[in-house]
């Protein structure tokens, strides 16, 4: 097991930040219980890669944001990754998080940070604010992933947490020199 990624899971209070949580890593939440409002907790996840090695991931699960109140600095500059959540029956949900992807572009200072997005209670069709495609191209736009997730269906979490795991832990070229580079004239280096 590798070294424990730091990563920091953001968004608009009660979007399901805890219940995202507890179902991926104890399969315990029961959808529709009494919110309870977070301060700060940590979760330890142990996560297999697609590369098929397990990796230990440390999940800050943060106070919901609220009007007027402002997501706290410190997070950015030690996040490894960041899941940034919103719940698709809520448009002012969708807005926190755009803006969350801003500050996190604007003060991770060049340095290399995964995210993923997603749009929890998609269980709710009947309640949607979001639209699917118009989230989908923001995306886009933006390079990031986003998946429509229900804490209802655990098998909707897998793969997003599958896949930050993974991007995360992803082993870095030991080489900073362009493999394919031919030299004019020359013969293969292994000779
Ligand atoms: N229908 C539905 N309800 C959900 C889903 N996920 C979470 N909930 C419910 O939404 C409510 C809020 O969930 P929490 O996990 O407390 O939300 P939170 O984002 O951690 O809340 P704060 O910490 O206060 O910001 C709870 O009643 C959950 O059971 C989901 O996928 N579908």
């Amino acid at each position: 097991m590798g070294k424990s990624c730091k990563v920091v899971v953001c968004g608009f209070s009660a979007v399901g930040k805890t219940a995202i949580l507890q179902q991926l890593l104890y399969a315990n939440h029961a959808v529709g219980s009494e919110p309870i409002e977070t301060l700060e907790d940590i979760y330890i996840g142990s996560i297999e890669t697609d590369r098929g090695v397990r990796e230990q991931v440390r999940f800050y699960d943060t106070r919901g944001l609220r009007e007027g109140s402002e997501f706290p600095k410190h997070y950015f500059s030690f996040a490894e990754g960041f899941v940034l959540v919103y719940s698709i029956d809520s448009k002012e949900s969708f807005k926190r998080m755009e803006a969350l992807k801003k500050d996190i572009d604007r003060y991770r200072d060049k340095k290399e940070v995964i995210i993923v997005v997603l749009g929890n209670k998609c269980d709710l069709q009947d309640q949607r604010r979001v639209d699917y495609d118009s989230a989908q191209h923001w995306a886009k736009t933006e390079k990031v992933r986003l998946w429509e997730v229900s804490v209802a269906d655990r098998r909707t979490l897998i793969e997003p947490f599958v896949h930050l795991a993974s991007k995360m832990t992803q082993p870095q070229s030991k080489s900073t020199f362009p493999l394919s580079r031919k030299i004019k004239g020359s013969g293969s280096l292994d000779s």
